[in-house]
């Protein structure tokens, strides 16, 4: 049985809850240090609002074993402020895990444009919906990164190894795809 750690601490966790029971996967949340002794298999990390989750997450003491299990090879999903949280460098912002080598703008579309909807293509599962809430950008990765998805020029999803990180929240659609594609090709489970 695969089991999913969802970061609970602030922001749209509960949509990742409700995907991963469509999947049937096992989950349950981190909401202080001890929820970290618990076995799992992968780590999400939701929107919201990054600022604060890297926070709390350096206010819980959860931060530098965070940072540990991810560099040794834990599985993770960022989206949206998940990402930023994940990523080594944030334009105008401090990086808080900062495991992923990619460089990224926060607020990126502007205040009017902070929400969209729209279709694109994703590498290795086609063309997927995209909800958009005032989304960041990643304006350069590292070398090790692989794009998977660009929208209007914009790289929106990206993987280093066993790190997934989408500006974009699948969470919000019916389309489990990216979940799965999270599941089995990034963190190789069997789901
Ligand atoms: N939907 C989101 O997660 C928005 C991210 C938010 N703008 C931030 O900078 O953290």
């Amino acid at each position: 049985m695969v089991t999913v750690a969802i970061l609970a601490l602030q922001g749209a966790f509960i949509e990742h809850e409700h995907v991963l029971d469509r999947l049937g996967v096992d989950r349950f949340e981190i909401r202080q240090r001890s929820d970290l002794e618990r076995p799992f298999d992968a780590l999400i990390i939701p929107g919201g609002e990054s600022t604060v989750i890297g926070k709390l997450l350096k206010d819980l003491g959860i931060l530098s074993p965070l940072r540990d299990r991810i560099e040794k090879g834990l599985p993770v999903f960022g989206t949206c402020a998940g990402l930023i949280v994940l990523s080594k460098n944030v334009i105008g912002g401090v990086p808080s895990l900062a495991t992923m080598d990619i460089t990224v703008k926060r607020n990126a579309y502007g205040r009017q444009l902070g929400s969209f909807y729209t279709e694109d293509g994703f590498d290795g599962i086609g063309k997927i919906p995209m909800t958009f809430i005032r989304a960041p950008y990643i304006d350069s990765v590292g070398k090790d990164v692989e794009v998977l998805s660009e929208v209007d020029g914009r790289i929106v999803a990206a993987r280093q190894g066993k790190q997934l990180v989408t500006a974009f929240h699948p969470e919000l659609t019916e389309d489990l795809s990216v979940h799965r594609y999270f599941l089995e090709e990034v963190a190789g489970l069997r789901i």
